[in-house]
């Protein structure tokens, strides 16, 4: 579809600028919007690194400004902070491992923004992410994006058919080599800039400092769940995932030497259960909050693969919609499932895999 009113989230980075352009030769009328999401950017005369600094927002103008098409900046910090920062914390202090990128899809990209965009007379909100989106008999189908490393469906098989109707990813079909490549010959100056890695509003990386400078000192036991004998101490739960192996800070090694992980946090005690590797492993998965992207929920048990978090972690399955929530039997055993997760269910497809639906990750077995 040609001439739609096209809202491009504009985050100063290689692949939105290229999106934004990409939306412009389809000859959609494009407007440039650079989401302001942090109460502290950093800052050009520091040079610090930090969420959404001064420097992406300049980024996001000369790129806007190149394709000659008008460009805002919108603060969008506070509820960025309550939605997605906040609920990160929490997530963590009740024992679960979040996804940030997920919840910023559901409820900044395509819920405050999509909403503003909508109420302002745009017809769809584009954005750089890497997956195929396609319109069948009015029904949205979201599939695996065409560079398996890049692969974003992950983080966006949570929305909405009504979300996804309005979305335009115009990188799906694209690697991002070519991308890179495409930026340059576009003269987008962002051509060279370095991807952004992990989460945006932890600049160091340091997940655990930054939980532990939020949460503080909630301190409680490991425990051998084998045999109950308390390994040591720890300063939270939130310091913890499920699958873990490193850092756990044991001082007692197991009498068989082999190596420990995390099999399950309990946040009232305070206590992490530590095991070895083949108690690690999950055959079932229970899901809540299951949303079908295409608005079509599973009949019956269904054939499928399923992902159970960003990177890696996929096992063929079957799935099967049960009293508003999903039961996932694995026909392979993974490891390292973690409640708070996404469990997405993926179509197998030459095609670019087809997302059938995802969850909550609320239980395993
Ligand atoms: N601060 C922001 N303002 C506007 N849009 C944003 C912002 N942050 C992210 N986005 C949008 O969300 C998409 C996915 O975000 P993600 O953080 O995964 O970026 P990315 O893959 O590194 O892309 P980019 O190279 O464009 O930064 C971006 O391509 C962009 O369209």
């Amino acid at each position: 579809m040609t001439g739609m009113r096209v809202l491009a989230a504009m985050s100063g980075g290689v692949d939105s600028s290229v999106a934004a352009a990409r939306a412009v030769e389809a000859g959609h009328d494009v407007v440039g919007v650079h989401l302001a999401l942090s109460a502290k950017p950093g800052t050009l005369r520091t040079g610090a690194r930090g969420c959404c600094t001064v420097e992406d927002a300049r980024d996001a103008r000369r790129a806007a400004d190149l394709l000659g098409i008008p460009f805002y900046v919108w603060d969008f910090a506070e509820r960025f902070t309550e939605d997605v920062v906040e609920d990160f914390v929490a997530e963590y202090a009740a024992g679960r491992t979040p996804n940030p990128c997920l919840r910023c899809n559901e409820k900044i990209k395509f819920a405050a923004l999509l909403d503003k965009a909508l109420a302002l007379g745009f017809d769809a909100v584009c954005t750089g992410h890497y997956a195929r989106l396609s319109l069948v008999d009015g029904r949205p189908e979201l599939r695996r994006s065409a560079d398996e490393a890049k692969d974003q469906s992950y983080v966006l098989a949570s929305l909405t058919p009504e979300q996804l109707t309005h979305a335009l990813f115009p990188l799906g079909d694209s690697v991002k080599t070519a991308v890179r490549a495409e930026a340059a010959r576009r003269g987008l100056a962002v051509a060279d800039k370095p991807d952004s890695h992990d989460i945006c509003f932890i600049p160091d990386g340091d997940t655990r400092g930054f939980l532990a400078g939020r949460l503080g000192e909630r301190s409680g036991e490991l425990i051998d769940d084998a045999t109950g004998q308390v390994l040591g101490r720890h300063s939270g739960v939130h310091g913890f995932t499920v699958g873990q192996r490193h850092g756990l800070g044991i001082s007692t090694p197991a009498p068989d030497g082999r190596p420990r992980y995390v099999l399950a946090l309990e946040p009232v005690s305070g206590t992490v259960r530590v095991g070895s590797a083949d108690r690690l492993r999950v055959t079932e998965i229970t899901g809540e909050r299951p949303v079908w992207p295409s608005g079509v929920p599973l009949a019956g048990p269904v054939e499928c693969v399923v992902q159970v978090r960003a990177h890696g972690g996929t096992a063929p399955a079957v799935a099967e919609a049960v009293d508003g929530g999903l039961t996932v039997r694995l026909r392979k055993p993974l490891r390292g499932v973690a409640p708070g997760q996404a469990v997405v269910l993926y179509r197998p497809d030459p095609a670019g895999d087809l997302v059938l639906g995802s969850a909550t990750i609320s239980a395993t077995a």
